[in-house]
């Protein structure tokens, strides 16, 4: 049976439409905003976006006055560590007394310490876990979500993570895009040989292809991890078998992470906290999407944020992400990276718009279903208690959803107090 669904009085709606492929440079601050506009979804797609006087008297099976609210396209988060076993609240009072983040790895703590919590776990526990941050993601008004795997840096516990992923991508209302992070950090067994994990974990891409259990392939390059060498050797393996790649690129130090992606065509290079001049250079001449974790850099206490500016007048296209982990950045709320990305990167709010729709969907290569309203398209939008798209970066800490549709189907509305 046919469903219609028509929002109309939208003070401010945002299609995010205005091109193709991922927005570069300058363009990322040219936001087409449309005024008094009505949006009617039919059978769970876009069916006609117009002036609300056009559209007001249109029949539908539930209309929803907007009442001069601002409507988005449900917002897509390209960078999570989704499944994982356990907490690390533990590490507060570490982090507190100034150990490094690295230090506390290197000392079997960190993201050693999820490991050991995540292959304990049984896959019904990590699936539960999963599914909580997803319903919460959801609240936050994402529609679309990337998982990586990387807590197992085994057969069995990274096989685990995936399959959980996947399990949930199917019985989630939300999308989901999974990568295989399998050389996140190097475990005991290894430790006096990281080649030796890169090639178990590379023994493991055709296994990953046949079950169709990631479409990337990732790798933390960075000082006490892999090395550039060890990260082009690895990724080229993977490039090879079909996957599409990404890096945790010179997140705490500049080893060049952000040039192994342009040189690699990765998709994304993500961090970049650290990156080079000639680093941002090489982005801008790319590709490669650049995605910024300004809540990581944060959460680990660090003066440095990534340089997004430079990297926008240089002409590089970038998404922004919470990087929600239990470790460097423990949030689901993707409005309060917005804000941090305005606050601490300067990133305009046309600009931050941009990094949280069209760009972060072509960087888990959902360009052409997700981060835009647009007739044909599945119906990911967002109702929010704000009067323009400038309020959501600029009141912060706080969630700005009013609701969300996902798919054409209301999966969120703000409660009420009971009381
Ligand atoms: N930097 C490496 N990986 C994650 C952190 C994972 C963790 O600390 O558990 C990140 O993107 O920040
Ligand atoms: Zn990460």
């Amino acid at each position: 049976m046919t469903q219609t669904t028509l929002l109309y009085n939208i003070g401010q709606l945002l299609t995010m439409d205005q091109q193709e492929g991922p927005v570069h440079g300058k363009a990322m601050n040219e936001l087409d905003v449309k005024e008094n506009y009505a949006v009617f979804i039919k059978d769970g797609k876009i069916e006609a976006i117009a002036p609300n006087d056009e559209l007001a008297d249109v029949k539908a099976d539930e209309k929803i006055d907007c009442q001069g609210k601002l409507v988005t396209p449900g917002l897509v988060e390209p960078h999570t560590h989704l499944v994982f076993g356990g907490s690390r609240e533990h590490e507060m009072a570490l982090k507190q007394q100034g150990v490094p983040y690295l230090d506390i790895l290197k000392q079997g703590g960190g993201i050693l310490s999820t490991v050991r919590a995540t292959r304990k776990a049984t896959e019904e526990e990590l699936y539960e876990k999963a599914m909580f941050h997803l319903n919460r993601m959801a609240t936050y008004g994402i529609t679309t979500v990337e998982a990586k795997s990387g807590y197992g840096m085994n057969h069995e516990t990274e096989l685990k993570q995936l399959r959980v992923a996947k399990k949930a991508g199917e019985n989630h209302p939300l999308d989901l895009v999974s990568t295989f992070l399998g050389a996140h950090a190097i475990t005991e067994e290894y430790k006096d040989d990281p080649d030796a994990l890169l090639d178990d974990m590379a023994a493991m891409f055709n296994q990953i292809k046949d079950e169709n259990l990631a479409e990337f392939v990732d790798i933390f390059t960075e000082t006490g991890v892999f090395t550039v060498e060890q990260s082009r050797r690895y990724l080229q393996k993977a490039k090879d078998h079909g996957f599409d790649l990404k890096i945790h690129a010179d997140e705490i130090d500049p080893l060049g992470g952000t040039q192994l992606a342009v040189e690699l065509g990765a998709k994304t290079g993500d961090h970049l906290a650290v990156a080079t001049d000639e680093g941002i250079k090489q982005l801008a001449g790319s590709d490669t999407i650049g995605v910024l974790l300004p809540g990581t850099i944060f959460y680990l206490g660090k003066g440095e944020f990534a340089r997004a500016r430079k990297m926008l007048e240089e002409g590089a296209a970038i998404a922004i992400s919470t990087d929600f982990n239990p470790g460097s950045s423990v949030t689901e709320n993707i409005q309060l990276i917005m804000s941090l990305a305005a606050l601490k990167m300067k990133m305009t709010p046309e600009e931050i718009w941009h990094a949280v729709t069209v760009n972060a969907a072509h960087a888990i290569n959902r360009g052409d279903v997700a981060g835009q309203i647009k007739k044909g398209r599945q119906a990911d939008v967002v109702i929010w208690d704000a009067p323009n798209y400038m309020y959501i970066p600029y009141h912060y800490g706080v969630n700005h959803v009013n609701t969300v549709i996902k798919s054409g189907q209301k999966l969120y509305k703000r409660g009420d107090l009971l009381v």
